[in-house]
């Protein structure tokens, strides 16, 4: 079964959209600049909402120890996604510190980017027992102001029949008419949606989360997902 993210949700229906349709991660974004950034209080709500029906998926940018902090405090997440320039080193630390389990994201834009993903999956795999996940992303355009979320693919022949250390998801630009064949073509451990799944920058639509977890699932029906990378 391929892993299914919905990320930037920010409202409870919209979240409830999410996980009525069947998504197996939700993420809450915690980056100011970000259309879908939640507070601490929305966050807590959306999050009490999730837990028991989906992992719950902190999303942090070169944050600091305080932040997390309360983010873990008040969401009590499954994983903490890095998507800022995070370093192995800041990685070992957070979950040192925090004691979750990461998923840190890599921009894809060659093919030294993929064996930068190869190489800080073996480093996560030997600090840890297995239990971190890597995200392949688009890498942002020069001056923008998100690091991530942008709508944007990267070319996924980069990473056909990648085998990295640590499951890894596909995101960037991925929407319901893209993700069956991402999935197809890369058979990921998971995908990733955010953009491709709304209807203005930060305002989910309920109609295309659930059409895109559908064409996720109906791919992976299809035999897309012949991995079958572990849950
Ligand atoms: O979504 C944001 O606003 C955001 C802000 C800062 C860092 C990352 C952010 N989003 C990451 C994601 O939503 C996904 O993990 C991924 O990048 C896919 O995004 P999209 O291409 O919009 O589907």
């Amino acid at each position: 079964m391929t892993i299914i993210k919905i990320c930037g949700l920010s409202t409870p229906d919209t979240l409830a959209a999410a996980l009525d349709s069947g998504a197996d991660m939700v993420g809450l974004v915690f980056f100011p600049k970000s259309p879908r950034c939640v507070d601490l209080d929305t966050a807590r709500f959306l999050a009490d909402q999730a837990r028991g029906r989906a992992a719950i998926v902190a999303l942090t940018v070169d944050a600091d120890d305080a932040l997390i902090e309360d983010i873990v405090a008040a969401t009590r997440p499954d994983l903490l996604q890095l998507h800022g320039h995070e370093t192995a080193a800041r990685v070992a630390a957070i979950k040192a510190r925090f004691r979750r389990p990461v998923m840190k994201a890599v921009g894809i834009a060659s093919a030294a980017d993929v064996a930068a993903a190869r190489d800080l999956a073996a480093t996560l795999l030997a600090q840890a027992d297995g239990e971190d996940r890597i995200l392949l992303d688009a890498k942002p355009p020069k001056d923008a102001a998100l690091p991530g979320g942008n709508g944007l693919p990267f070319d996924r022949n980069l990473v056909v029949g990648l085998d990295l250390a640590l499951p890894f998801m596909v995101s960037g630009g991925l929407d319901p008419a893209s993700v069956a064949e991402a999935i197809r073509l890369v058979t990921p451990w998971g995908v990733d949606v955010s953009s491709g799944v709304e209807r203005a920058p930060g305002v989910k639509d309920p109609a295309r989360i659930e059409a895109f977890i559908k064409a996720a699932r109906a791919a992976c029906d299809d035999g897309g997902d012949a991995r079958g990378k572990v849950a």
